[in-house]
């Protein structure tokens, strides 16, 4: 068994801390070492990816002491009992079991004399030959129709995660022709979301799935309301349109209104759930069940590459670390993820819910406050786009924020053309290797507002191209080291009581129950 402990107990955090600021980057990336270091210090992922982490703020003593830490605070071994099916979301007293919805990664897991491996890949054969029916025209609509379009209406880890999935491989669906039926997405409760959504489809050849793990949230079910009204007002059963994915003992569980019901359970985590039926059902509909297993099977990969001791080789371990070394150590508040790639558009903002409702703590796992930073602000945009908007102050602003590059050597609908003699591709490729340089090396110049410092540390991921199995592999990459960070920082990452508060004060504003500040916000915004 694995001892839980702060941080701030451990000997080899004293020891990291005392190697404040010893690697100073623009020395270190500048001439044939940095070079060198872009050679040596890189890790493989799996499904082809690389982690390199030659501009990051570390140096062989840096990664010895990241090792002793890793050791003492006995990741792997956290990892093991998690994916073993320990109660490792201690706030809700539940297992974390997301990892083995895509492969068994240790034990089997009963929980109630269910074997949980096999509850999960039950539900994802049941959407295989659920999808696999519209595909082929034996579920249609009450005219005898083929569905085209399928609808998520989910919110939070219900629509970030299988949304940033299905943009991901839409072109490179189109492109391999495996590409089935248009996903749209509905989340906000703003009407126009919904609205907007229903206006862009044929409703009548539409299949609607209801997504919710709690089956409780108010948007969702205000939005499932507002898809059965249009359907109704359309003159269509809304029955025929409707399909759920929620865990087993959730109020939408209990409902006949669906077509077909998916399920899962309480012990994968909403912003976990893309490896559940909450991603499954609507990408094994958009893209074919096998391009969903060939996502999982990414992510089971690099699942497996998380159980490696040794920090070189366990590139989840070894980023989580180095994120700590930046928190707790550099003391740096901020973390930007910058894929370049249009692919991965929404993939930031899967990371920002997956890594600040994990680790934006403050108390441990036991619910005593620590004395230390936990989970840094997340954000980011694919690049290009990135560099012409906030990158000015990741370059010369007065916080050093460190960076997460994702680049691929190839782009997905291989269509490109060469202009003033480079392609495309090319051009996106050579923009992030400099963005990396500028950042580590900096510039001088005699006028200081031209003057770049340097010293901003980042990583690249680096593959061919994104695919099911290496778009599995980086969802799951991130996955872990969250994870790991929260092992590190001994919190909860599984839990989120912090969006509760929000949701009871909206509840009193609906039911005018209010006062005093609240009363008059209400009251400006006409409710
Ligand atoms: O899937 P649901 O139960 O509808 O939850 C949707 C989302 O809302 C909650 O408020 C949480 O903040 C998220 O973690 C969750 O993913």
């Amino acid at each position: 068994m694995a001892t839980w402990k702060n941080l701030d107990t451990l000997a080899s955090f004293d020891k990291l801390a005392e190697l404040k600021g010893r690697v100073n980057i623009v020395e270190a990336m500048s001439g044939e070492n940095g070079a060198k270091r872009v050679a040596e210090y890189n890790t493989p992922m799996a499904a082809g990816l690389n982690y390199n982490y030659a501009a990051k703020e570390v140096d062989d003593t840096v990664l010895d002491a990241l090792a002793d830490l890793a050791e003492e605070q006995q990741l792997v071994e956290k990892y093991e009992e998690l994916y073993n099916g320990a109660i490792i979301n201690t706030g809700e007293g539940r297992r974390v079991l997301h990892h083995l919805a895509r492969r068994q990664q240790g034990d089997p897991v009963i929980v109630d004399g269910v074997d949980k491996r096999k509850f999960y890949v039950s539900q994802q054969e049941k959407a295989a030959e659920f999808a696999k029916k519209v595909h082929a025209g034996e579920i249609t609509n009450a005219a005898g129709e083929k569905f085209t379009t399928v609808v998520q209406i989910g919110i939070g880890g219900s629509d970030l995660g299988p949304r940033a999935l299905y943009i991901a491989l839409e072109n490179w669906a189109k492109a391999n022709d495996t590409f089935k039926m248009e996903a749209k997405f509905i989340s906000n409760v703003d009407p126009d979301d919904a609205a907007a959504v229903l206006n862009s489809i044929d409703v009548s050849r539409s299949l609607f799935i209801v997504v919710s793990k709690s089956g409780t949230t108010l948007e969702t079910l205000t939005n499932e309301a507002f898809v059965k009204d249009a359907l109704v007002k359309a003159g269509l059963d809304p029955k025929n349109h409707m399909l759920a994915a929620t865990s087993e003992t959730s109020p939408l569980a209990q409902g006949d209104d669906y077509l077909e019901s998916f399920f899962m359970d309480d012990f994968i985590g909403g912003r976990y759930s893309s490896s559940s039926v909450v991603g499954g059902v609507v990408l094994s509909l958009a893209f074919g069940p096998d391009v969903y297993a060939r996502i999982l099977n990414g992510a089971a990969d690099e699942d497996e590459l998380a159980k490696n001791k040794d920090i070189r080789k366990n590139p989840d371990m070894l980023d989580a670390l180095i994120g700590v070394y930046e928190r707790n150590v550099q003391g740096y508040p901020t973390t930007a993820v910058l894929p370049y790639s249009q692919a991965l558009n929404r993939f930031p903002a899967h990371l920002q819910q997956c890594d600040m409702e994990s680790n934006g703590k403050s108390v441990n796992r036991d619910g005593e406050p620590v004395n230390y930073v936990t989970g840094p602000i997340i954000f980011g945009e694919p690049g290009t786009n990135g560099q012409h908007s906030f990158y000015q102050l990741l370059h010369q602003g007065t916080d050093i924020v460190p960076l997460q590059f994702v680049g691929y050597r190839k782009n997905q609908l291989g269509v490109d053309v060469e202009i003033q003699g480079t392609t495309s591709q090319q051009k996106l490729c050579a923009n992030v290797a400099a963005q990396i340089i500028a950042f580590a090396c900096g510039k001088d110049d005699e006028n200081p507002n031209k003057r770049f410092a340097g010293g901003r540390p980042s990583s690249i991921i680096i593959g061919d191209q994104v695919t099911p199995e290496s778009l599995g592999a980086l969802l799951a990459h991130f996955e872990n080291k969250i994870m790991f960070q929260g092992f590190l920082w001994n919190v909860n990452s599984f839990d989120q009581e912090g969006v509760q508060l929000g949701k009871v004060l909206a509840t009193r504003v609906l039911a005018h129950d209010t006062d005093g500040a609240l009363k008059a916000f209400s009251d400006l915004l006409d409710i």
